[in-house]
């Protein structure tokens, strides 16, 4: 194989690529494709993935001489032994739809030369690209033992086009997003020279700075007999969750469990665990046993990247859980907003009434969106449409899909079922309530009637703006989502089991099964019909007409060698049912098998 790079790329080392290549390239034996969340596999097999991801990131980072991408080294909820690649845009978002389909071919093509022209002649239509650009890019990991071999290739191929590497070491998924973010497109004093810890910092003083002021302005008081126990998957965001843990015990009595071993990552615990099996997580029982009054307790578990996150409540007997799973979150979420804006609309239009100020927030007209994927519990849909009179839009599963498609409402709130989302609010909303958030009513002169008026108003608006700011809205972030919703509780004064009442969840029920080929699996938008084989969806549908009431789809995963059952329905039995009609039709079905 040879390799035609032009001296035009700054430093390039075609040696130090080459050798690496012939390497790692016959380990490369079988078809890889980026899918739900990225590159995903048994760590053994994306040696060669990373080297080709290290030169396409390093490539696309030539687009901006000052700003930085990311890549993140995890496999989030899959066992140890698997590991995967996650890449970060400019905006701290996953990486733009045209250039992830690129970057799969890039990953794939034998011919390097080839895939360069190919991946340059797209990045020259990138406004800023130059091939002279020294572009930088941040590379995170998780806590994986394959890690820092994977990482090292990352950045061998990034080095290998003259691109700058700064390892950020061991930062949950949302950091590693957050930093990106930051760096890119938040004011601050750091440049690219900047100690590597100085932008991990920013995360915890944006966040808890915000959520902090929150709380404070909410006269939140700590309560003695309730607690929050943490379950953190035995995953990253034990390497990371120190400064929230210690600040937090100003608001909560707050223990944690599954934060350092490690090499149990993922096992018997976190949120896919909790998520899927519907069970309490290794070590909580003998936690939850310690505490006074179990029915002031909230467990909450984030998986092993930190980017999703469950809640729970216990029962007595801890035979059973209650689940409080992406779409309450998503509710809880929707129904803040819902109030908030509506409050502050009454209050603008009386501060407008007293001359004090102009203000011209419209908040009624505000759009809220709520994006949602197949796996969405029906009664979550009924309650976010039917109740609370918001627009539900149905997506393919994967954040990737939910993102943008949030990003077309003023507020766009989206997560799957498993407690991977979070909500985006439009950068001119959130700068129109920014201009109130440093005014301050006793700044004013007016009648006392009047400036109570003011000051109401004030609290309101800095509140909202506040709330915003507390979420990290570049990907599901499981730190700051927990704290957005114990903001959202605190304000509307719920305790767990009012959340957990919201709306009551159907039975539904999450099963897998392995089938030779599950690429012969065409489905349609939102991946809840079988388009082909045409046969497979008529006998879903035959399976589920037998059960008035029942709900199910199959699709196959996009981040593991199966095909998922979903079942839902008022009646256990019949989830069960289902199920199990559903598989073994599937495993009997030739065209699949
Ligand atoms: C039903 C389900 O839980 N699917 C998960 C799972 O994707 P699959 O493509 O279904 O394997 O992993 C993804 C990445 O973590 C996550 O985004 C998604 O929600």
């Amino acid at each position: 194989m040879t390799y035609h790079f032009t001296n035009e790329f700054h430093e390039l080392d075609k040696n130090l690529y080459q050798e690496y290549l012939s390497k790692f390239f016959n380990k490369f034996h079988r078809h890889i494709a980026y899918g739900t969340a990225g590159f995903r596999d048994d760590a053994q097999y994306l040696e060669h993935v990373c080297l080709r991801v290290g030169v396409f990131m390093g490539l696309f980072a030539k687009v901006d001489n000052h700003k930085v991408l990311g890549i993140q080294i995890t496999a989030s909820h899959n066992p140890i032994r698997d590991n995967g690649i996650k890449v970060s845009d400019f905006d701290g978002s996953m990486i733009r739809p045209e250039l992830e389909k690129q970057l799969e071919v890039f990953v794939l093509d034998p011919n390097l030369d080839n895939a360069v022209a190919e991946l340059v002649k797209i990045l020259t239509g990138i406004k800023g690209f130059d091939n002279k650009n020294q572009g930088m890019v941040f590379v995170g990991q998780d806590t994986r033992p394959s890690c820092p071999k994977l990482v090292h290739l990352i950045e061998q191929g990034l080095k290998s086009v003259g691109t700058l590497v700064r390892k950020t070491g061991e930062v949950t998924t949302p950091m590693l997003h957050h930093n990106v973010w930051f760096f890119n497109c938040f004011p601050h004093n750091l440049s690219r020279s900047s100690w590597t810890e100085q932008f991990t910092a920013s995360y915890f003083n944006t966040y808890w700075t915000f959520f902090n002021e929150f709380m404070t302005e909410l006269g939140f008081k700590k309560k003695n007999d309730d607690h929050i126990l943490l379950d953190l998957s035995n995953g990253v965001g034990g390497v990371r969750i120190g400064p929230f843990k210690e600040a937090l015990q100003k608001y909560y009595n707050l223990d944690i469990i599954n934060d350092t071993e490690h090499r149990l990552l993922n096992e018997q615990c976190g949120a896919e665990f909790v998520h899927k099996a519907q069970d309490y997580p290794v070590h909580s029982i003998e936690k939850l046993k310690s505490y006074p009054d179990i029915s002031k307790v909230r467990v909450v578990s984030y998986d092993g990247d930190s980017d999703r996150i469950v809640y729970f409540l216990p029962r007595s007997d801890f035979k059973q859980i209650d689940l409080l799973d992406g779409d309450k979150m998503i509710s809880l979420f929707a129904l803040y907003f819902k109030k908030a804006l509506e409050k502050l609309q009454t209050k603008v239009e009386a501060v407008n009434k007293t001359g004090l100020l102009n203000v011209d927030l419209k908040p009624s007209e505000w759009v809220i969106g709520m994006v949602q994927t197949p796996y969405a519990n029906g009664s979550s849909t009924i309650y976010l449409r039917d109740q609370l009179k918001l627009t539900t839009f149905f997506s393919p599963n994967g954040v990737k899909n939910l993102h943008p498609n949030a990003h077309k409402y003023d507020i766009g709130i989206y997560c799957e079922s498993n407690g991977h989302g979070t909500f985006l609010v439009k950068e001119k909303k959130t700068a129109e309530l920014e201009k109130y958030y440093h005014l301050r009513s006793e700044d004013f002169k007016g009648t006392p009637e009047n400036l109570q008026v003011l000051k109401e108003f004030l609290h309101d608006v800095k509140q909202l703006y506040r709330f915003i700011r507390v979420q990290n809205q570049c990907v599901g972030d499981s730190i700051t989502n927990m704290l957005c919703i114990e903001a959202a509780l605190a304000t509307l004064n719920m305790t767990g089991q009012d959340y957990l009442n919201l709306y009551t969840d159907l039975k539904c029920k999450n099963s897998k099964v392995t089938i030779r080929d599950k690429s012969k699996l065409k489905m349609s938008y939102a991946e809840d019909v079988v388009l082909e084989p045409k046969e497979i969806q008529e006998k879903i549908n035959a399976i589920v007409a037998k059960h008035p009431g029942a709900r199910a789809f199959i699709r196959p995963s996009g981040t593991e060698d199966i095909v998922r059952i979903y079942a839902e329905s008022s009646d256990s039995a019949q989830v069960d049912a289902v199920t199990n009609e559903i598989k073994e039709m599937i495993l009997a079905d030739k065209s699949i098998n």
